[in-house]
Formats: structure tokens, C-alpha cells, sequence
């Protein structure tokens, strides 16, 4: 893992992008998804990303994750470069060093929650340790949950698998898109909480795209784009901030 320091002894933040623009198809009809996006994510950190729908939030989270390639410019997790890598390299850094949470869990039906859990491990041949397997769920609060099957948990307890799932490999960074976004109010505060805690108290990094400004404020960063462009970043983001910062984007047309 690359949790070294630069060469000017600076750590290395677990994402950085330079300028980095994505553009769909050509000529009059080309739209510019990214326009010159500059971002670090320092380790240990819980980042929102949030703007009007069109602004591309998706994109962005594509391109930082290695899923899609940017038109320019550089992506890093931690010391790769992920600008420059081809497809199979891609994908294995994906598997590697990335993982993911989604709106809808995506947790595979038929398999126990362990099971789910050891998926990317099991993805790149190996079985996981089981004694990471046992602290992780601990960690996510699913230890008594293990021999169960997706039907048979909430959709919070789901959510949780999915964040051990996502963390089993030990990853650079883990991304989520919308995920809390299919929880009721007071799951998606529980997940929300433990998001937090697992970037502040065992310094994991999540980047999460979101339309909710109450799981924007429990970030510790939220980044607003507009257009294609970061255009705004609150640091101490509270609800009443945030919705402050949408509706100013929502007026300037953005
Ligand atoms: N595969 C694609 N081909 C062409 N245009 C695309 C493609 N994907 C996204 N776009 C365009 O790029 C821009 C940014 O899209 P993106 O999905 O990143 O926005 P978003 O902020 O995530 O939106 P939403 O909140 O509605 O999900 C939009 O104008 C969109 O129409």
C-alpha cells in the first residue's frame, strides 16, 4: 500500500486529480462532463461531493476510480497513476486498491453476509483471513449477522456488509455513490455515523457522491460542482450550509 510521503515529505494524499477534464463523443454535439477538475483527498478523510444533477458528480467519481478514463489530465490513488493504465490495469487496480458502496448494496443473494464480504478477496483467488473477515464486522456492527442472507437483514445491515465488503481488500480509498440514498432516516444516520468513524478513527478515506444535504454534513469536506467544475468546497459543512451553498448553484443556473 502506498502510504509513504512525497518526495518533499509530504504525505501522499490517498486521491489526487490534476486537472483532469472528461468529454463525451465530438464535434457540436461533445459535452464537457469534467472541465480541468484539480482535487486532493488527504488519508483519513470523509469527502462529499455534491451539484445540480447534469453537473457531473457520476463522472468525476468514474474517473477518480479508475471505472472510466479521463479526456486529461491525471488521476493518482496513492503512488499509481491511474491515467495511463489500460483496461485490465484498471481493473485490477480496482480490485486492488479501490472499493466500492452503492445506493442498492449490490450484496449477492444467494451468498451469507461472510460470504459477501470475502467476494473481492475471493476475486482475486485468495480467501480472506478470517480473523479481518470477524474485525471488520465487529467494526461495521454485522458480527452476529454472518450466516445470513441479504433477504434476511434490513437494508442499514445490508449497507453495512457492503462497507466491510468494500474495506476486506484494505483499499487506498473506498468511493460511494448515493449510499445511503435507499436507507430510511435513521439508518442512513447509523451508516452515515460509521462512515465517519471508520475515516476518523481508523483513518480509511471515503469519497461519496450525494444529494443530501444531511449525508453532505457529515462529511468532513463537501465539494460542489457545477458544470463540470469544482466551483465551490465548504470545510465545516453543516445542513444549513450546504442547502445554502445548493440553492446559490440552483439560482446561478448552474
Ligand atoms: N456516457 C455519456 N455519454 C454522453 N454524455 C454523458 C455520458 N455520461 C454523462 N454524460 C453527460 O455528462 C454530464 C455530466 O453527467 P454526470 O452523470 O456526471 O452528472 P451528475 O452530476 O452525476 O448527474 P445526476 O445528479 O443527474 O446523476 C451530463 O451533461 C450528462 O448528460
Amino acid at each position: 500500500m502506498s502510504t509513504g510521503t512525497t518526495a518533499a515529505g509530504g504525505a501522499v494524499p490517498a486521491l489526487r486529480m490534476t486537472d483532469v477534464s472528461k468529454q463525451y463523443g465530438r464535434g457540436p454535439g461533445a459535452v464537457r462532463a469534467l472541465d480541468s477538475v484539480s482535487l486532493r483527498v488527504a488519508r483519513g478523510s470523509f469527502v462529499a461531493v455534491m451539484g445540480p444533477s447534469g453537473s457531473g458528480k457520476s463522472t468525476l467519481l468514474q474517473c477518480a476510480a479508475g471505472l472510466d478514463e479521463a479526456s486529461s489530465g491525471t488521476v493518482h490513488i496513492g503512488q499509481v497513476a491511474v491515467t495511463g493504465l489500460d483496461e485490465s490495469q484498471r481493473a485490477m487496480l480496482r480490485r486492488d486498491r479501490v472499493g466500492f458502496v452503492f445506493q442498492s448494496y449490490n450484496l449477492l443473494a444467494g451468498l451469507t453476509a461472510y460470504q459477501n464480504i470475502e467476494v473481492p478477496v475471493r476475486l482475486a483467488g485468495q480467501r480472506a483471513n478470517p480473523e479481518l473477515v470477524r474485525e471488520l464486522s465487529e467494526r461495521v456492527g454485522v458480527s452476529a449477522l454472518l450466516r445470513r442472507r441479504p433477504h434476511e437483514m434490513s437494508g442499514g445491515q445490508q449497507q453495512r456488509v457492503a462497507l466491510a465488503r468494500a474495506l476486506v481488500t484494505e483499499p487506498e480509498i473506498v468511493f460511494g455513490d448515493e449510499p445511503t440514498g435507499a436507507l430510511d432516516t435513521g439508518s442512513a444516520r447509523q451508516v452515515l455515523a460509521l462512515m465517519r468513524e471508520l475515516t476518523h478513527r481508523d483513518q480509511r478515506t471515503i469519497v461519496m457522491v450525494t444529494h443530501d444535504p444531511v449525508a453532505a454534513a457529515h462529511a468532513d469536506r463537501v465539494l460542489f460542482l457545477a458544470d463540470g467544475r469544482i466551483v465551490d468546497e465548504e470545510t465545516t459543512p453543516t445542513v444549513d450550509v450546504v442547502l445554502r451553498h445548493m440553492a446559490r448553484l440552483e439560482a446561478s443556473g448552474c
